[in-house]
């Protein structure tokens, strides 16, 4: 690919690590404000990127979120393992954000949703990661309701579905129960657009 950026040359690749996700190394010569080169290197870990969806109820004002084991979050604090988070999904290599949260909501909770808006693009850890998250709020309701939900027993995804109601989501944001970064952003985008109103 054309290099769009003209202070930065010679950038090199070397895969470091390659089993679920993989792991590049990546070396570039990169020119700094006083116009000084430097050889640089930045390790990079490519998982693709991902899209997530709150599903929200007005009627009810009730939002569908989920929880599970993360081993990130436990390994870095043995009580955080447990994550609440809006549904999300990987994006596989051809799929558009949208039709990747729409087969996400069923696998994972259990709703056959048909209108999803897409209201927010994130890098989710930009130093770090590759990935860009495509953020969805969409509308639920019981009708939708087709299966269980859970996620793929193939992917051994072992997930609690909870439906809370708006105030209390809020609520866990600010006693920090809610810590992931998509799902803050979700919560706080329905709450700044008075999708849902807390009391
Ligand atoms: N064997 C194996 N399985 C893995 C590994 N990493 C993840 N998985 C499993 O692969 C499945 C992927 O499920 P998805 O629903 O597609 O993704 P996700 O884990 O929910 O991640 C979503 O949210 C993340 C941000 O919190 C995003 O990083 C990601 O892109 C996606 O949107 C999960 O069951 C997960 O446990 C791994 O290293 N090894
Ligand atoms: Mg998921």
């Amino acid at each position: 690919m054309k290099n769009l950026m003209n202070n930065l040359k010679n950038i090199t690749k070397t895969t470091l690590s390659k089993e679920w996700a993989r792991l590049d190394r990546i070396d570039y010569d990169y020119q700094f404000k006083n116009g000084e080169w430097k050889r640089l290197s930045r390790e990079c870990y490519n998982r693709g990127n991902g899209a997530a969806i709150l599903l929200y109820n007005v009627e009810k004002q009730t939002v569908i979120l989920t929880k599970q084991f993360r081993m990130p979050a436990y390994e870095n604090n043995k009580n955080e393992g447990m994550s609440i988070e809006a549904c999300a999904g990987a994006i596989d290599n051809n799929d558009k954000p949208l039709e990747t949260i729409i087969r996400e909501t069923e696998e994972e909770v259990g709703y056959k949703i048909d209108n999803a808006k897409q209201v927010l693009t994130a890098y989710t850890s930009p130093g770090a990661l590759t990935e860009k998250m495509y953020l969805f709020v969409a509308e639920y309701n019981e009708t939708m309701k087709v299966s269980k939900g859970g996620g793929l027993e193939s992917e051994d995804e072992d997930i609690e579905i909870l439906e809370l109601s708006f105030s209390k989501a809020i609520a866990m944001v600010k006693n920090e129960e809610i810590i992931d970064a998509k799902t803050i952003m979700l919560l706080q985008y329905a709450q700044i657009n008075e999708l849902l109103i807390p009391v």
